[in-house]
Formats: structure tokens, C-alpha cells, sequence
């Protein structure tokens, strides 16, 4: 295999070029270029970027070399390299959709669980048509919970009662920040937003998700709302790094051909659950990618007939929350968030059929 200082040699001299034409053209430093066609160096990926351009040849290629070389360099003088790079594997295969899950790979516990939410969930059905305003009322409790709680995982600071206030009565609350009234009020439009594309039987897609994402950053930043990032971003207090912003629209395709390809086959709430931890893990948008995701999420429990899952925004739950998303793309164990996801259903159903 050639390494990516041969590639960029053969390349500049197949070119007929001299290694100054192409610093000139790059604009990088020609004693730089030789040192990198030399395997003495290693280029930062915006000289890689660069010199791919002056010398006319994919950059999608290049990088490639580039990083099997940077992963080389790391592992070189490794005794377990080998069992490193098939661990390594493994979580790559698992965010590009590579790995199917299918419900042999779910545990007893999930199982179990799920055979009891469906129960749960068939009864709720089963008490259908409610009575219109008993319907309401409902719903005007259960989502006023699910924007409070989504909300406060993000930071928000309104209490359960001021988001009703804003939400509902179209109050606004002293000391309390224009952004954050916004995030109450867009929040409760996006579920109002859902609802209605599931009432219209209409599918999951990057347009929904697009919908969903700008009416999360409407009138709060009208710049980034509905886009994909186009910067890097890191997630505090996380060790897991999402993907550079040139990878993002590869990786939503794949994102929504798992979507397409799984939607027949996972157990729906499994499905909901995936579909929110592989978006968040990927973290398209520059803010506002958990409330999105907790909405998708929503989206496909609401349209196989669930009920909204409400995870909590207090300390303790928060951190539960991001230790599980962390279980999945650190060690490439999804059960803690399945459970978390599934514990999420269960709850909601049980406390909507009280209601009843
Ligand atoms: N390892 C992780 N640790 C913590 N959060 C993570 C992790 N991986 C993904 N996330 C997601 O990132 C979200 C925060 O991203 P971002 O700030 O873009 O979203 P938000 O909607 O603005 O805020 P929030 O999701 O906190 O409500 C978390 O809610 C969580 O869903």
C-alpha cells in the first residue's frame, strides 16, 4: 500500500510540476511539500486540502492516505494495535450505519420491556376516541411537561409554571431572557409541528428534520436555523468528538438510509431511540441537535402510536442521559440508552392511561 508521501510525489511528477509551482499554487511552504513527499512530515488537513487543489486530485482520496498514516503513526509501536484497530472499527461501523441491529442483538431485559410498553401501548389505543377536550387537556399537560424538560436539559431556566405562562398565555416572565421565552414558545410549535406531520401520515426525512430544526432556532438565530453546521463543534464535558463539518452530508445520507432500511425492521422504540442517539452523536447542527433529536424521537414513537417520551432535565437525570449517549459512542453499547429511551415510554404511557 502506498503510503501518502509516495502518493503526493508520484502525483506533483505526474503533473510535471516542480515543487515550487506547486507551493505557489497551494500556497504552502515548498520546503514544507518536500518534507511531507519525503514521509518527514505530516500535513494539517487544510495543507492537504490545499495541496489537493494545486495538484488537481481528489481530496477525498488524499485524505484517506493521510489519515491511515495519522492512525499508523499512533498504533506503530503498539504490542495490541491489531485489536485496537478492530475496536476502533466496530464504533465506526456502528455511526455509519454499517451495523445492522436486529432484535436477536437485544437483550432479555429490553425484550421484556418492550413486550410490556406494547401492551401498555395497545390499551392506550384501545381507550381511543377520548373525548375532545379530555384530548386537550391532556396533551396540554403532557407536552407543557416534554417543553419544560427538554428545555431544562438544555438550560433553560423557566420553571415548569413560567413556561406555562409563556406558552400557554402568552405572558412574559420578568428576569428571565428573550431567548430563553423563545426556546418555550418554539419548542411548543415544533411538538405542535410533529404532531401534525404524524396526523398526515407524513414520513421522517431531511426536510422534516430541517422543519424541525429551524422552528427550534426560529427568531434566535436565523443564520444557523434549518442548516447543518459548517464548523466544528465539540460537546462540553463529553470525550465524544463529532464529525468535521465536510463529513456531515455523507453521514446524514447514511443517517436517513438507516432510517429507511431499519424502519420495517427495529422494534419501533428502538428505532426512536437509535434515530435520536445516531443524530445527536453526529451533532449536524451548530445548537439546538438534542432538542431536535428528542423531537425526531418523538416523531416515530407518536406515529406507531406512543406516547410522548419525556426524559427529565433535572441534574441527576441529565447526567444518566449523557452517560448513556456516551455508553454508545465511547464503548459501543447501546443498552443503557435503550433502557433509559424504553423507561422514558413506559412512564409516559402509564401516566397517560391513569389520566383516562
Ligand atoms: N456524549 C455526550 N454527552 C452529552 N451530550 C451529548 C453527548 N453526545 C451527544 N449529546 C447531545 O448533545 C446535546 C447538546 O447539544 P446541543 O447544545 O446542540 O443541543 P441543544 O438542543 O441546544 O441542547 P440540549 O440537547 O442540551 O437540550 C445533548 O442534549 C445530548 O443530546
Amino acid at each position: 500500500m502506498k503510503t501518502l508521501a509516495t502518493i503526493l510525489l508520484e502525483a506533483r511528477i505526474q503533473k510535471e510540476m516542480s515543487v515550487r509551482a506547486l507551493a505557489q499554487l497551494a500556497g504552502v511552504d515548498a520546503a514544507l511539500i518536500t518534507k511531507f513527499e519525503k514521509g518527514q512530515r505530516l500535513p494539517t488537513e487544510d495543507n492537504l486540502k490545499s495541496i489537493s487543489e494545486g495538484l488537481h486530485v481528489s481530496f477525498e482520496d488524499l485524505r484517506k492516505a493521510w489519515l491511515a498514516e495519522k492512525v499508523y503513526k499512533i498504533l506503530e509501536y503498539e504490542d495490541l494495535a491489531l485489536e485496537v484497530l478492530s475496536l476502533a472499527e466496530s464504533r465506526v461501523a456502528y455511526l455509519n450505519s454499517k451495523q445492522v441491529l436486529v432484535m436477536q442483538g437485544i437483550s432479555h431485559e429490553i425484550k421484556s420491556k418492550l413486550k410490556e410498553i406494547d401492551l401498555l401501548r395497545d390499551t392506550w389505543i384501545s381507550k381511543k376516541p377520548l373525548n375532545a377536550i379530555q384530548l386537550r387537556k391532556m396533551k396540554e399537560y403532557f407536552h407543557l411537561a416534554y417543553t419544560f424538560e427538554s428545555n431544562r436539559i438544555e438550560g433553560n431556566t423557566l420553571t415548569l409554571q413560567e413556561t406555562h405562562l409563556v406558552v400557554n398565555e402568552g405572558l412574559t416572565i420578568g428576569g428571565k431572557s428573550m431567548r430563553e421565552h423563545l426556546e418555550a414558545i418554539n419548542h411548543a410549535e415544533a411538538i405542535a409541528y410533529v404532531e401534525s406531520l404524524v396526523q398526515d401520515e407524513l414520513d421522517f426525512s431531511p426536510r422534516v428534520l430541517s422543519e424541525l430544526h429551524y422552528l427550534i432556532l426560529k427568531g434566535i438565530d436565523r443564520e444557523n436555523a434549518g442548516k447543518y453546521r459548517s464548523v466544528p463543534v465539540a460537546i462540553s464535558g463529553s470525550q465524544h468528538v463529532p464529525s468535521q463539518p465536510y463529513l456531515l452530508g455523507k453521514m446524514m445520507e447514511s443517517y436517513f438510509v438507516h432510517y429507511d432500511n431499519q424502519k420495517r425492521i427495529l422494534h419501533p422504540v428502538i428505532l426512536a431511540a437509535e434515530m435520536h442517539e445516531r443524530l445527536v452523536s453526529i451533532h449536524p447542527f451548530i445548537d439546538g441537535n438534542g432538542r431536535s433529536s428528542r423531537l425526531v424521537m418523538n416523531m416515530i414513537l407518536l406515529k406507531h402510536g406512543y406516547t410522548v417520551a419525556n426524559l427529565k432535565g433535572d441534574a441527576t437525570s441529565r447526567l444518566k442521559y449523557y452517560q448513556a449517549l456516551e455508553s454508545v459512542q465511547i464503548d459501543n453499547n447501546p443498552e443503557p440508552f435503550y433502557h433509559l429511551v424504553a423507561d422514558a415510554v413506559m412512564e409516559s404511557l402509564v401516566s397517560h392511561l391513569e389520566l383516562t
